[in-house]
């Protein structure tokens, strides 16, 4: 048992319809022992520790060769991490192209890789009667970790129904690590069961050589062979009604406290081969449970669509919506955000580079459009829009798509209420400088969070989110931020003093009016709020050291010893200095 019937014996290089341009990547086929071919010589530096030369991740989705592909090939879910470990373990024995030795040292690791296997413990207590109530069918697609099969369910409820059933491999299990992100999965997978963008999950099962995920099946195949069947891209029109269930499935992952960590357009699935059929998103292989205030540091995810924090080491989930800007670049124009031959080259633009929205067809997409996209594909995290904001952004507006609670609200009042007067002040002068646009969102919120005779307080915030909560937000102890919010108990807010504490400086500072924004709050803050500072509470009021009172002097007008535009600016965003002992511990 555990093999379903595959019509594809082998993984393809989905590289062999060709590409267009010069920008045609050849990749080598995967080989069972996973051994790399060297990477192209490059005029950057790497970002990775001397000796490691990556190259880009071999395709493996099968049925792609006959498709022409007119943008590079797509890039595999190979977990960076993985690929990363298996460098760092071979750079004792890279360098000046010593190919055989490295193949020795991969073969020693495999070697020691099936020791480890055989010592681990793959028994995760699921039910082992997986063919007593299913029957498995033609295999449906196939990853690096299973493959995935269509089933009959033989009995009780699902009894004559279609599922599918994905089978991850206990062979492929080679860590304690790999152990844990199977058990993961399918925590996940139970949590978010339910929401309209989400599979249905059905059962669990597991014998000597597999896992059995049960779920419900999607007929209607990948997003990404819907964007190769309509010649690469989507009409302008058509990429909004996609982009808004992506949204509305990861904004309902966020708020449970999960980030998925590998969205791409293999990992959306249609529900049935409709042209209209919903938007699912699968594959919660590499997702974690994250706390709102935490920073996860390991590097996965696939190499095209991998945020900057990512490969920095210190991201959350805004990591996501950097790939959502990645799909919908793609959706809009056919070709990738960030690209190049190598997968070291490839996270070198993702660090540097910035999109190129000037050629075909970038000129006839609507300002909205490109605005959109380039605000998910800002390089700084904390500027980047959250599902639940973009999906109150202008380009999708129409859409009429229920905006959802946003957990960066939470944060963000949380902030405020510690703050300083005077900083609230400056917040405060600040959201009266908003446009429509963001009271847009921020309305949203408010009303999300049943204001009673035009207030909130503590308790709004925690029945809004006991509404919504599952397992999952339970998994990543996103309640614990209530707690933080303690203050709030004996307060009350109204829309007004909402709008100054649930604005982020970060986000409103990208904005392309942020200039205007900014001068005209600070004209609100010279009315009301600015007051006169001196240099040393002014330091302290921003978390200075008394070394940076020189600094922050020139923020001060001599003539009356207020704040001037510059400070006032300065005070809002705060100050960060890289490599100095300005900040206090
Ligand atoms: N519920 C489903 N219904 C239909 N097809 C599915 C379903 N789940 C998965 N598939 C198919 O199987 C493929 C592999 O599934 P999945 O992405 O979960 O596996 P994986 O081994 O984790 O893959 P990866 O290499 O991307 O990490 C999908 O791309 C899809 O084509
Ligand atoms: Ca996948
Ligand atoms: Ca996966």
């Amino acid at each position: 048992m555990g093999q379903c019937y595959s019509s594809r014996s082998s993984v393809v290089n989905d590289a062999g319809g060709g590409g267009t341009g010069p920008a045609v990547e050849t990749v080598p086929a995967p080989s069972t022992s996973g051994r790399q071919t060297p990477a192209a010589p490059s005029p950057w530096p790497s970002p990775y520790p001397a000796g490691v030369n990556p190259t880009p991740s071999p395709a493996r989705t099968p049925g792609r060769r006959l498709m022409r592909w007119p943008f590079p090939p797509p890039s595999p879910a190979k977990p960076i991490m993985a690929l990363m470990r298996r460098r760092r373990n071979s750079s004792a024995a890279e360098g000046g192209g010593a190919t055989p030795r490295r193949g020795q040292e991969e073969e020693r690791r495999e070697r020691e890789e099936e020791g480890e296997s055989s010592r681990l413990d793959k028994n995760f207590g699921y039910p082992k009667n997986f063919g007593a109530k299913y029957e498995l069918g033609k295999e449906v697609g196939r990853g690096h970790f299973g493959h995935t099969c269509w089933a009959k369910g033989k009995k009780g409820e699902l009894k004559g129904q279609s599922v599918a059933v994905k089978v991850i491999s206990k062979a492929k299990m080679t860590s304690a690590i790999a152990i844990e992100d199977v058990r993961r999965e399918v925590k996940i997978l139970k949590a978010l069961s339910g929401h309209k963008h989400m599979l249905k999950f059905y059962d669990v099962f597991e014998d000597a050589n597999n896992v059995y995920l049960v779920m419900e099946l999607c007929e209607g195949g990948e997003l990404l062979d819907r964007i190769l069947q309509r010649g690469g891209r989507y009409m302008e029109e058509d990429a909004k009604g996609i982009v808004v269930q992506i949204l509305s499935a990861v904004a309902f992952c966020h708020l449970q406290g999960v980030v998925h960590r590998d969205l791409k357009p293999e990992n959306f699935l249609f529900a049935t081969k409709d042209e209209d059929a919903p938007l699912k998103v699968i594959d919660f292989g590499l997702s974690d449970f994250v706390r709102p205030d935490q920073r996860l540091n390991d590097v996965v995810g696939s190499a095209y669509y991998v945020a900057p924090e990512v490969l920095h080491r210190s991201y959350n989930v805004e990591a996501d919506m950097w790939s959502i800007g990645v799909i919908t670049y793609i959706l809009l124009c056919g070709s990738r955000p960030f690209w190049a031959r190598t997968e070291s080259g490839i996270f070198r633009s993702v660090l540097r580079a910035d999109p190129n929205f000037d050629d075909t067809p970038w000129p006839t997409i609507s300002k909205e459009g490109k605005d959109f996209v380039k605000h998910l594909l800002n390089k700084d995290h904390r500027k980047r829009m959250t599902a639940a904001q973009s999906l109150a952004h202008p380009w999708l507006r129409e859409k009429n798509c229920p905006i959802p609670l946003d957990i960066l609200i939470y944060k963000l009042v949380k902030s405020y209420i510690r703050a300083t007067p005077f900083k609230r002040a400056a917040l405060k002068a600040l959201s009266k400088a908003l446009t429509e646009n963001e009271l847009f969102y921020l309305n949203a919120q408010f009303r999300l969070l049943e204001p009673k005779g035009g207030s909130i307080s503590l308790e709004n915030f925690k029945v809004a989110l006991m509404k919504n909560a599952t397992d999952g937000m339970k998994e990543a102890r996103v309640a614990d931020i209530l707690n933080m919010m303690e203050p709030l108990s004996a307060k009350k807010m109204d829309f007004e003093e909402f709008c100054a504490a649930a604005i982020s400086v970060y986000q409103l500072e990208a904005l392309e009016d942020w200039d205007r924004i900014a001068a005209t709050a600070y004209e609100y803050f010279e009315q009301e709020g600015n007051r006169v500072i001196s240099p040393e509470e002014l330091a302290r009021e921003m978390n200075l050291v008394p070394a940076a009172y020189a600094l922050v002097k020139d923020w001060i007008r001599s003539s009356d010893g207020k704040l001037n535009f510059i400070g006032y600016t300065k005070f809002l965003h705060g100050v960060t200095i890289r490599n100095s002992n300005t900040r206090r511990q």
